[in-house]
Formats: C-alpha cells, sequence, structure tokens
C-alpha cells in the first residue's frame, strides 16, 4: 500500500458517464486520494463532449503536471486509451483483469486508467480502480529503461 495521495481527474462520454459518477464518488471517499477533478460529461448534458474530447483534456493536465493520474471511461475505454495516448508524455491503456491493472504500473507506468462501462460489471470497475491506486512505479526497476524507450521517441518526435 502507498501512503502518497493522489491528485486525480475523471472522465467519460455518454457510454461511460454512470461509471464515471461512481468511480468519482469512490475517489472522493478515498484517503488515498488528495484532489479529484470531475471533467464530465455532465449528467444534465451527457452528449456535450465526446471521448476525444474528455480524453486529451485529462491527458493535457497528466502531460502539464497539474494531476498525476486520472481515470477515463467510455463505452469500451478503447476511444478513451487512443486519445489520451496523442497527448506526449502520457501513458494509458486500457485494463479490465487485475493482472493488467497491476503491471500497467509497475511495468508501464501508466498515469491514465481507461475502463469500458459496456464490458465490465461495476463492481469489478470500482475494484480495478482501488487495486491501480494501491501500485507505485519504481523508476529503479529494469522496466524503467523500457519506458524511456517510448519518452525518448516522443521527445525526437515533438
Ligand atoms: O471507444 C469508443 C467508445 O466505446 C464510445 O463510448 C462509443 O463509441 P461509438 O458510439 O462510436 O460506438
Amino acid at each position: 500500500m502507498v501512503s502518497k495521495r493522489w491528485r486525480m481527474a475523471v472522465g467519460s462520454d455518454d457510454a461511460g458517464l454512470d461509471y464515471k459518477e461512481m468511480i468519482l464518488a469512490d475517489l472522493r471517499a478515498d484517503e488515498r486520494v488528495e484532489s479529484v477533478v470531475d471533467l464530465g460529461v455532465p449528467v444534465d448534458d451527457p452528449e456535450s463532449a465526446t471521448y476525444g474530447e474528455v480524453g486529451i483534456r485529462l491527458a493535457e493536465m497528466v502531460a502539464a503536471g497539474e494531476i498525476d493520474r486520472g481515470v477515463l471511461i467510455c463505452g469500451t475505454g478503447i476511444g478513451m486509451a487512443i486519445s489520451a495516448n496523442k497527448v506526449p508524455g502520457v501513458r494509458a491503456t486500457v485494463a479490465h483483469d487485475s493482472f493488467s491493472v497491476e503491471r500497467s504500473i509497475l511495468s508501464n507506468n501508466c498515469q491514465v486508467l481507461t475502463l469500458g462501462q459496456r464490458v465490465i460489471g461495476p463492481e469489478l470497475a470500482r475494484r480495478l480502480v482501488s487495486e491501480w491506486l494501491g501500485y507505485e512505479f519504481d523508476s529503479s526497476s529494469p522496466s524503467n529503461e523500457k519506458v524511456s524507450v517510448i519518452t525518448r521517441y516522443e521527445k525526437r518526435a515533438c
């Protein structure tokens, strides 16, 4: 268990709105979370933004250092992952099982977890987010050099 208090944001499109509200409530009650920003979509206007807009906005907050981690939810998690990964410096993945959630941090140092409301049940989604918050990347591990290959490419390409 880590003691760090995470600065976080959550976001969804219309297809992920119910889970976004649920995860938002969980994070607000989680003592490991220092702050959590709700990037929408809002309950009263669920079609006000697509997964691309919300995913990129959250990823920009990660890249700017405004938050440490984010959770994005759409129908499958795929569109949110694609969108967030367009922002340089951001590593986002969909993960619907415990092992992938663990490795997304310990192997890949992902700052963003995406979930699919149309793919997994609500209790699994909540459990995966809670487990994910318990992991922290070890920059002295052998995985760090592997992640650095991506970071160096981004620096060259941008
Ligand atoms: O990845 C995309 C998401 O699943 C989205 O919520 C649904 O997209 P669609 O309406 O184009 O199927």
